[in-house]
């Protein structure tokens, strides 16, 4: 059977990044990206601004929302201290063992915890079953209308606390109305928007930032 665009981008890993290279497994990706398949990956722009805010954030505890190819799962996780520790959540049974495969080729498999489900069936398992207390850092990136029942789980779930940071990808495009409307004009975040362009593309899309204030 042919192989998936996605068993592409780890083949191209594979084969021309360097073993242990986070930077080389991300320029190899956005490289395939750019030059031969686009895919979702929140890519060397945005990247930039999600590199910023993670430095900002400097987490102990970080957590993704979809993983796919594990692309931001290996930007994040280049920047965490030692102690630090990225969940990052995938149901696709498909692209889990992809990200594995790039995250290990990166370095980061001692960095990176991913659990493969629904979002909306692991969060609630985040602090008894995976030890978690609050999260300091958490990226949005999965389909865009679980944005918002994702975040008010974290909120319920008692995951949130005063100074956490979430990172919305495609506040732009596709967008995700929803979880803009849950965190602005709302008294428990502080919202920075942060225009940018669609991955690998022309086409204009943006990030959102929003603190927890508790
Ligand atoms: C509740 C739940 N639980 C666990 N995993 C979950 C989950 N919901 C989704 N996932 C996982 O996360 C990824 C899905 C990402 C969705 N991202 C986008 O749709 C996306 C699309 C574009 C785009 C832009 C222009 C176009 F013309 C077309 C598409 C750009 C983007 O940056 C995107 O992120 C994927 O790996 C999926 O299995
Ligand atoms: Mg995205």
């Amino acid at each position: 059977m042919d192989q998936s665009k996605e068993q592409r981008i780890l083949n191209s890993v594979s084969y021309n990044a360097i073993k242990g290279d986070a930077e080389s497994v991300l320029d190899c990706i956005d490289k395939y990206c750019s030059q031969k398949e686009w895919a979702m990956n929140v890519g060397d722009e945005k990247g930039l601004i999600l590199d910023k805010i993670v430095k900002e954030a400097d987490p102990t505890v970080a957590l993704e929302l979809g993983t796919y190819c594990g692309y931001s799962a290996v930007r994040i996780a280049r920047l965490l201290k030692p102690s630090a520790h990225l969940f990052s959540i995938e149901f696709n049974a498909e692209f889990v063992p992809i990200a594995k495969e790039i995250i290990e080729i990166a370095g980061l498999e001692d960095k990176v915890t991913i659990l493969e489900g629904h979002a909306q069936d692991i969060i609630p398992q985040l602090k008894t079953k995976y030890n978690v207390d609050t999260l300091d850092f958490v990226f949005l990136d999965h389909w865009k209308d679980r944005y918002a029942p994702d975040t008010i789980l974290l909120e319920q779930y008692g995951l949130l606390r005063k100074g956490s940071i979430l990172l919305a990808d495609n506040i732009g495009f596709p967008g995700a109305p929803d979880f803009l409307k849950h965190v602005r004009n709302n008294e428990h975040y502080e919202c920075t928007h942060y225009p940018s362009h669609l991955e690998y593309m022309k086409a204009p899309d943006a990030m959102e930032k929003a603190v927890y204030l508790g």
